[in-house]
């Protein structure tokens, strides 16, 4: 039987990190989901959780239709902290005054503690903390006290201990604030009484019985890719059902140079999956053929995926369930209620309304490097679970515009120059994603060999990253730089000029479409 184990909800306001707490919180080894400010109390309460964060998010409470909870959860007896515009929602509700603040703080404040309880429990004097507000308490509201001030704000935390709710104007959850962790540590384990039982192996236990009671006798199929997250989805899925899992990997012909025969060799020879290979380039070619827009081509891919599997499940009888490595990223970069669309990931924006599998996707709450720990438990090798994210619609979101056979052609040999030369380098692992992006529509002039060249350049972008939603350019080595470009512009037909991408995320994204 699966051990059932704690959990603590974020409710979501619509800040664009918000997900970072529920990170945290899993990282003290408290299973935690995020879910929108709206969730409905009777879901909340069938969850069961130990506690409950109000996140931060971009609205005032004091403005029309600002987001806020239903006031019932106040009465379920279940500890609450409010991060933000979690505690200036939390002292409106409850009877306190929030109001515009003509001084705004945003970054580092120095917080000094007033009172040495709940979640400054540990903590004493003045800390470093992160801002970034507006708005400000300005009036408690009744049975709170104020636990710490800054020169801005002087209830820049709060406390209710006997309702166990607590109240920070400033992000516990991100790394500048130093101490951010030892109160939610504090939290979860004193305030709410965790135990912490949330661990890879649990979840491996958890998901493997999950999986096998909502499969049942029936047939499954997994979305292979050979990267990361499908893999691990896969593992777990055949841990739990075996052979009736079938594995599909799909060449759209979107693929790295020698993708597809690494993958079938791997899958097949290594692991011994059941794996189907569907050579597919043709029919995606054409269905995204003369298509410029980012959004129709990921759009298109991604039906185009589905109608394939469909096809392949036809062949093996009935099939049910579609396994797809989903990630948390994937599903808030997609839109959500409470976060804008950024781009439609193709696995989960991208899918045809009218699909007829059911989807199970373990790893949907989970960041890649939560999915790399799991897959290191499963025992998946080294070289899959420490490979570079590479996104499902493939090499046709790096030829900006209208895609064909032969830009796919350059841009592959390229992109191939990058793989050697970073792995060769020994940085392979420390950056997050290295490759190269062919603009077809630029053309620069150029000379080669005393004649004169017009032609693509190719854009190189090599980032770092804990999980894809902030990113930073890498400062490769200038001497790794001159090799890849030198190479390229040597080697490559149709490629004269070589330019490196210094834009970190945010405001860039790190694919170009
Ligand atoms: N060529 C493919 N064939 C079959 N399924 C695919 C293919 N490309 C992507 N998918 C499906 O789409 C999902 C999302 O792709 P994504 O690239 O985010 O994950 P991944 O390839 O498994 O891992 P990574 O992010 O490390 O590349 C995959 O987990 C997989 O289920
Ligand atoms: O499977 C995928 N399907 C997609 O449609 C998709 N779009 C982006 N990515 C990958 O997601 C991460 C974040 O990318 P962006 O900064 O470009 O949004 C990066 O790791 C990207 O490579 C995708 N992966
Ligand atoms: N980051 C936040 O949650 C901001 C909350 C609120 N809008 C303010 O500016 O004070
Ligand atoms: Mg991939």
């Amino acid at each position: 039987m699966t051990k059932s184990h704690e959990t603590v909800l974020v409710l979501d306001f619509g800040g664009q990190y918000n997900q970072l707490i529920a990170r945290r919180v899993r990282e003290l080894n408290v299973y935690c989901e995020m879910h929108p400010f709206n969730m409905a109390i009777a879901e909340i309460k069938a969850m069961n959780p130990k506690g409950i964060i109000f996140s931060g998010g971009p609205s005032s409470v004091y403005a029309e239709e600002a987001p806020a909870v239903d006031p019932a959860i106040y009465d379920l007896g279940i500890p609450i902290l409010g991060i933000c515009y979690g505690m200036q929602l939390m002292t409106h509700q409850l009877g306190g005054k929030v109001s515009k603040s003509d001084k705004r703080e945003y970054g580092k404040a120095d917080l000094t503690i007033t009172a040495e309880e709940g979640l400054f429990k540990d903590l004493s004097g003045a800390i470093q903390c992160w801002m970034s507000h507006g708005d400000k308490v300005e009036a408690l509201p009744t049975g709170f006290i104020v636990t710490g001030k800054t020169d801005h704000a002087p209830f820049a935390a709060m406390g209710h201990s006997e309702r166990r709710f607590y109240g920070v104007q400033f992000h516990p959850e991100v790394r500048h604030t130093p101490q951010g962790m030892d109160m939610l540590k504090s939290f979860l384990f004193d305030v709410c009484g965790c135990q912490g039982d949330w661990t890879t192996e649990n979840f491996i236990e958890e998901q493997v019985e999950l999986i096998r009671n909502k499969v049942g006798k029936g047939k499954v199929l997994c979305a292979l890719s050979g990267g990361v997250d499908s893999s691990v989805a896969a593992l777990l899925v055949h841990r739990a059902v075996g052979d009736q899992l079938t594995c599909v990997y799909v060449d759209h012909g979107f693929m790295r140079l020698n993708e597809s025969e690494r993958v079938v060799k791997t899958f097949r020879e290594e692991l011994g999956m059941n794996l189907i290979f569907v050579e597919a380039e043709e029919r995606f070619l054409k269905k995204i053929e003369g298509v410029s827009d980012p959004e129709t081509k990921r759009k298109s891919i991604g039906n185009e995926f589905i109608r394939v599997f469909e096809e392949e499940a036809a062949k093996i009888g009935k099939v049910d369930y579609l396994v797809q490595g989903t990630l948390y990223p994937d599903v808030i970069e997609s839109g959500t209620s409470t976060a804008a669309t950024i781009k439609t990931h193709h696995n989960v924006g991208g899918l045809p309304e009218d699909m007829q599998f059911e989807l199970i996707e373990p790893l949907r709450t989970l960041f890649k490097d939560e999915v790399r720990t799991v897959g290191q438990a499963l025992g998946l090798p080294d070289d899959i679970v420490w490979r570079q994210p590479f996104p499902g619609p493939g090499l046709a979101i790096r030829v900006l515009g209208a895609v064909t056979k032969e830009s796919l052609d350059v841009l592959r040999e390229a992109d191939d120059i990058v793989f050697q030369e970073i792995k060769k380098s020994g940085l392979y692992r420390q950056i997050w994603q290295s490759f190269v992006v062919l603009p077809t529509t630029v053309k620069t002039v150029g000379v080669m060999g005393d004649e004169r060249t017009y032609a693509n350049p190719a854009i190189l972008r090599a980032v770092t990253s804990d999980d894809a939603m902030t990113a930073d350019w890498a400062r490769l080595p200038y001497e790794l730089l001159e090799r890849i470009s030198s190479r390229i512009v040597n080697e490559v037909n149709g490629i004269n000029r070589v330019c490196y991408d210094i834009t970190s995320k945010p405001p860039g994204t790190i694919e170009w479409e």
